[in-house]
């Protein structure tokens, strides 16, 4: 294997993710070990709290940082899991006194934490797939306020539930689990939890989905299905990790769960980075240091002879200070931002690549055409597309040229239903593709690129291509074999471990192109891929482009402005003015036209330009 697809290696990269997250879990044993040592029965309580609460914030993370939207909602599934758990393992005698009008159904079960822990689970994973079909279809800022209102909604429940919860009454008798060792295991089983999640299938899916919805969907992934999935796990991790808290407190009322619960563990999961599972550990053992320092002070302290007086909700401020503090310094958090280079973990991992098989051939193209018939769109009033028809067959490269605002991308947005069209049909095998849903495009093997460069910036470029593979419904295997193949077909190899915004413009515009071949299309559209593109960068890509059409026999509809790289490359050139198909043909016979000449340079100018050999040189000669 070539030394570039070592470091493409996707056991290699997924190791050396692993290593960051082990690492965390260093600094957390590190730090419990530290504090149950120099500070006793004290250090052991706030350790104990600490590893509660990396469970709590993990699990938001899960949510959070793969969709990009920050929940202030899961105060409610905690309070739902502490409640439940507190419920089915309270002693019979207590809970008679305690809660004495509750439900037959739910009274006198006395089981042990574990014991509780199915109900507890199915519980969760109940409520969060019911609020997850409302949230899901939510995103950014809206997402946000609806996660808010759970929470309010949820508290308010609490609260007038008396027969369950006691109202706003301290809710006594929860079993308290006091064990270091078990809440400190609870806490890495959530951390390799939400570090597998993160590394799956539908953890690319969501977080291809949180950079770039519209591009994750023209792959493939459904955007609605993909939150859903996060969210339900998130908010099922949220009511186990809230049973824990729970039983850590033995008595707890509905505003334990509230907005400052709340707000303490976004301060950690931003503080720590919410982008990386390893984040959210080292911003709970922040805050965590953070907080008890301050509290210290807050009661006032005696300092070199100088009396700091006392200062109520100083331990708040000090989280609110926090979070701006890290907002303006470092938006990514204090690990947040940590990039792999190329050459991490090589050692390891060049033994496993040495063992990797070699990549899978593409899936074979026979006589597939895509076959636009009669498409047309306007837009309030400007028709951007009228009537037009063309073929794009298996095997050739077919250009599709014209002059700025012609039509061109809109074009192609109405074969892959970005946009509706108006009228007419783009049909592939007898399938029309035009009213489908966006994501099932891929089923018919038509994949696309997008004009202004549309990758997943939070994803490495492996990832980038990785996602591409899996949302055409290759196993995990196939498809980092996959990648890596297109990895290397573009030269991509040394890079792959290099997030997506940190590459060179020139990698960034061919990665696209190989996100877009991963998913073994029978037809691909190109929309201006050599855009921005240095000569040398734009002869490179014309060379991969011939290779590719030789190699794999795919049908390409390639649109660009550079008339040399489309003549190079192209048999049959469609022409479009004005939204209208003006002219279709070789590159000689297009050339020739009088219609074409006009729609480049005007038709004042078209005289004096007649003894130019292409519509370029024509627009060069003016
Ligand atoms: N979403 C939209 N809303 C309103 N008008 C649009 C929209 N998309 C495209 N248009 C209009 O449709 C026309 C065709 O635009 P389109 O982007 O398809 O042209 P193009 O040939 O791809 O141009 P360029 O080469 O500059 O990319 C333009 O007048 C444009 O303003």
């Amino acid at each position: 294997m070539a030394d570039a697809a070592l470091f493409a290696h996707p056991a290699r990269l997924r190791a050396a993710n692993w290593l960051r997250t082990f690492a965390a879990l260093g600094v957390l044993i590190g730090t419990v070990a530290f504090l149950t040592l120099v500070f006793g029965r004290t250090g052991e309580r706030i350790a104990v709290l600490m590893c509660v609460n990396v469970s709590a914030v993990v699990a938001l993370a899960v949510f959070c940082g793969n969709t990009g939207i920050v929940s202030f909602g899961h105060g409610a599934f905690m309070a739902l899991g502490a409640y439940l758990s507190g419920i089915l393992t309270m002693p019979a005698g207590l809970q008679r006194s305690a809660l004495p009008e509750l439900p037959g159904w739910l009274a006198g079960h006395e089981l042990s934490v574990l014991g509780a822990l199915p109900f507890v689970l199915l519980a969760g994973a109940g409520f969060a797939l019911l609020t997850g079909s409302a949230i899901s279809r939510l995103v950014g800022a809206s997402a946000a306020i609806a996660t808010l209102g759970l929470l309010i909604i949820v508290h308010s429940i609490a609260v007038s539930a008396r027969e369950f919860t006691r109202g706003s009454q301290t809710f006594y008798g929860v079993p308290r689990i006091t064990d270091l060792t078990f809440v400190l295991m609870a806490a890495i089983v959530f951390v390799i939890l939400a570090r597998v999640y993160r590394e799956s299938r539908w953890g690319l899916f969501v977080r291809a989905v949180r950079d770039d919805e519209d591009a994750a969907t023209a792959l493939g992934i459904a955007p609605r299905r993909a939150r859903l999935a996060a969210w339900t796990l998130s908010g099922t991790l949220a009511v186990v990790a809230g049973a824990l808290y729970g039983h850590i407190l033995g008595a707890f009322s509905p505003a334990s769960f509230y907005l400052g619960l709340v707000f303490a563990h976004v301060v950690m999961m931003i503080v720590g980075g919410m982008s990386s599972v390893g984040g959210a550990v080292v911003g709970v053992i922040a805050v965590t240091i953070l907080q008890n320092t301050v509290r210290n002070l807050e009661g006032g302290i005696t300092l070199g002879g100088v009396t700091l007086p006392e200062v109520f909700g100083l331990t708040t401020v000090s989280l609110g200070v926090a979070i701006l503090l890290v907002i303006w310094f470092r938006p990514q958090g204090l690990v947040g931002g940590f990039e792999l280079g190329p050459g991490a973990g090589a050692g390891l991992l060049r033994r496993i690549a040495s063992r990797a098989t070699e990549p899978p051939a593409p899936r074979p193209v026979s006589t597939e055409t895509l076959k636009a018939r009669g498409l047309s769109r306007a837009f309030a009033g400007v028709k951007a597309v009228t009537d037009v028809s063309f073929d794009v067959p298996a095997g050739r490269i077919t250009g599709l040229i014209g002059p700025n605002g012609a039509g061109k991308s809109t074009l192609v947005n109405l074969i892959t239903c970005q946009y509706d069209a108006d009228t007419g049909s783009a049909e592939i095998e007898g399938v029309d593709l035009t009213g489908l849903p966006r994501h099932r495009i891929i089923d018919h093997r038509v994949a696309r690129s997008f004009q202004n460069l549309r990758l997943f910036s939070g994803l490495t470029a492996f990832e980038n291509v990785l996602v591409a593979a899996l949302a055409a419904g290759n196993s995990r295997q196939r498809a980092n074999a996959i990648a890596l193949r297109e990895l290397e077909a573009f030269d991509l190899g040394s890079i792959a471990a290099i997030r997506a915004d940190n590459l060179p413009y020139g990698a960034r515009k061919r990665l696209e192109i190989a996100r877009a071949l991963a998913q073994d299309p029978a037809i691909l559209l190109l929309d201006e891929p050599a855009a921005g593109m240095n000569p040398a960068e734009t002869d490179d890509l014309a060379d991969r482009l011939i290779r590719i059409r030789e190699d794999r026999r795919i049908g390409i509809l390639l649109i660009d402005h550079d008339l040399r790289f489309v003549n190079r490359l192209c048999s049959h050139i469609v022409v479009m003015n004005r939204g209208e198909k003006i002219a279709e043909g070789t590159p000689e016979e297009v050339r020739g036209n009088p219609q074409v000449i006009e729609a480049y340079i005007g038709r004042g100018r078209v005289a004096r330009a007649a003894d130019a050999q292409t519509p370029q040189d024509q627009a060069l000669a003016n």
